[in-house]
Parts: C-alpha cells; sequence; structure tokens
C-alpha cells in the first residue's frame, strides 16, 4: 500500500525576456508524470541529463513549484499549501544532494548543522539533543570529535555521511537522493551506497533515487522509471527493466553500462546487436515522445548517447 502517490505531474520554468522582463517562453522540465511510494521501497529515477529528473525530485519536496499535477501524502492532498516548512511533511521527506558540501552550511559546526532538524520538529532538551546527535553520529559511522568540525574538514564521503545524519535525524518516510554518490571517488560510492541500503532496512526508509547511472540504479532500487524529455518512457520492477527492457531508449542506456563480467561478453554483444538490428529492421525510424523521428540505420547501435549527438544535430 503507498502513502504517498504523484499524479501527473508537470513542471515548466519560465523564460523572461524583452524589456519589461515578462514570461516570453517556458521550458518543460516535467511533463506528466505518475508514481507512488511504498514503505521501505526505492524508487529509481534514470535519464540522461536534463531529462527533469533533478526537477522532480525538487518539486516533490516544495522546491519547485508545480504547474500542474497532485500531490496525495497519506490520503492528504498537499499540493499547495502543505508542504511548507514546519509541516510534517517537511519532516517527513527529507532530500540529500549529489553536491554535499554546498548543501551544508560551511560556517556551521557538525552538531549545529546536524541539530537543525531536530531544532524545527522534535524540540528536544539540550541533553536529549546531544544524546540524538552522538546516536546520528554513530548510525553514519562517524566519531564523536566530529560534532565540533566544520564541512571543509571532511572528505566527499563523510560529508555525505553528514547530509544523510541530518536528513534521518527526524525518522523521515521518504528520502528523495538526487545523484547521491556521482561526486564521490569509485570506492566511495560503494561505501555510501552500502551504508544507504543498510539504513534503508534499519528504519524502513523509501526512496526515490535520481541517477543517470542504472549501474547504481539496479544496486539500489526496487522499481525504476526510465525518464526522457520530462515523460517515463518505461517503467518496471528491477527485473523487468533489466531482463526484459521494451523502449528502445532503456536498450541503450542498459548497453551503455560497462559489461565487465569477461564470461560470456561476447555472446551478450551478438545477442544485443541482435536485438537491435531486429528492432532497427521492424521499425525504420524511431519516434520520441514529442513524435521526433530518428533514423535508426544513422544511430550508433551501441550507445546510447549517440541519440543525443543525433537530437544536437551531431550525427
Ligand atoms: N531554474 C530553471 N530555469 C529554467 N530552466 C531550468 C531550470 N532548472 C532546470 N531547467 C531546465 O529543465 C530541464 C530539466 O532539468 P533538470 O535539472 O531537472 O534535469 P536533470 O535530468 O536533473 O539533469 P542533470 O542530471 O543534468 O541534473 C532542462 O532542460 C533544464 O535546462
Amino acid at each position: 500500500m503507498s502513502f504517498m502517490q504523484i499524479n501527473d505531474l508537470k513542471v515548466y520554468y519560465p523564460i523572461r525576456g524583452g524589456f519589461f522582463n515578462t514570461v516570453v517562453d517556458q521550458v518543460t522540465a516535467v511533463d506528466g508524470i505518475s508514481l507512488e511510494f511504498e514503505k521501505g521501497k526505492a524508487y529509481g529515477l534514470v535519464g540522461e541529463s536534463g531529462c527533469g529528473k533533478s526537477t522532480t525530485g525538487k518539486s516533490i519536496i516544495g522546491l519547485e513549484k508545480i504547474t500542474s499535477g497532485s500531490i496525495i501524502y497519506e490520503g492528504e492532498n498537499v499540493t499547495d499549501n502543505r508542504r511548507g516548512r514546519g509541516s510534517s511533511y517537511n519532516r517527513d521527506i527529507q532530500m540529500i544532494f549529489q553536491d554535499a558540501h554546498s548543501s551544508l552550511n560551511p560556517r556551521k559546526r557538525v552538531q549545529d548543522i546536524i541539530a537543525e532538524p531536530i531544532r524545527n520538529f522534535l524540540k528536544l532538551s539540550p541533553d536529549e539533543e546531544k544524546r540524538r546527535i552522538n546516536e546520528l553520529l554513530a548510525i553514519v559511522g562517524m566519531n564523536e570529535d566530529a560534532k565540533l568540525k566544520y564541512p571543509h574538514e571532511f572528505s566527499g564521503g563523510q560529508k555525505q555521511r553528514i547530509g544523510i545524519a541530518r536528513a534521518i535525524a527526524c525518522n523521515p518516510k521518504l528520502i528523495i537522493a538526487d545523484e547521491p554518490v556521482s561526486a564521490l571517488d569509485l570506492s566511495v560510492q560503494a561505501q555510501v551506497l552500502n551504508f544507504m541500503k543498510d539504513i534503508q532496512q534499519e528504519f524502513g526508509l523509501s526512496y526515490l533515487f535520481i541517477s543517470h547511472d542504472l549501474g547504481v540504479v539496479k544496486h539500489m532500487c526496487d522499481h525504476i522509471s526510465i525518464m526522457y524529455k520530462g515523460r517515463f518512457v518505461e517503467s518496471g520492477s528491477r527485473q523487468d527493466i533489466y531482463t526484459n527492457p521494451q523502449h528502445i531508449y532503456t536498450k541503450r542506456l542498459l548497453s551503455a553500462i560497462p559489461d565487465v563480467n569477461p564470461v560470456g561478453r561476447e555472446e551478450r554483444k551478438k545477442e544485443r546487436i541482435e536485438v537491435e538490428s531486429n528492432y532497427a529492421a521492424n521499425h525504420k525510424n524511431y519516434y520520441d515522445e514529442n513524435g521526433k523521428v530518428y533514423d535508426l540505420k544513422k544511430l550508433s547501435m551501441t550507445h546510447y548517447v549517440a541519440m543525443s549527438a543525433h537530437e544536437k544535430g551531431g550525427i
């Protein structure tokens, strides 16, 4: 049973210009997507840069204005005015960002950064607050010495852990994680992802996990939507998406994941080329969601990047 439903969400950014700075056009960032969140489940949102992933996350949490659609949280329509500061929605839905550094106030000590949501929502006594901060630092695997330090004194992975400690401080229901590891070294990425999985299980957290990397999402998510130009071109369980992708764009994204397992690599490559050639034979042209035509014969069959190059006039 889902605790939150997003229905037909649209977010358009106005483009202003002219002498009076009036709205002259708009960017369609999110164009009618629907998704729902279940307790303890991770929902992945994947797509290339600019397809609208971050705007989706930011509009759900209330950092961007929603043009149309609705957000129903625990049976209540919170689209317009129930997501503000101090609301239970504001406490229960938290976000962690790609750039942990700029999401942490450089002038505040770690203890005050983590205490921020606690002071807003839990109203603990000073002793209880101290205990909660120590507890949170222990959960994210950091020493109590960290409390008096400033963000710049930590590595990227540690900063992300501080951001996570702040996000889980008030026992949220959903964490929106926007490319939480893409700025980190590969070895640290695995640590942070595994740690996020651990706390998901421990606290029954739900995630909206945003990434351009299908490999990362495969590791983390139960349900995945593939986003292209503001819309979902395909949604399904992890199993569906990885073993039986339907949309050619999903196939292209999958073929861009480095195939690191040498056993059977040649067979997989042959199979992929065959699948794509069959698709090309049956569909001379591929039409995207906006009706734009791609001539499949002119596209590289093994790399989805070709599609974006084509769009930019590169092919
Ligand atoms: N504040 C803004 N004003 C105008 N247009 C914007 C704004 N923010 C984003 N956009 C545009 O909206 C579209 C979606 O952007 P968004 O950042 O959501 O994509 P994304 O998939 O998260 O990309 P990335 O992975 O690069 O962050 C893009 O065309 C982008 O240029």
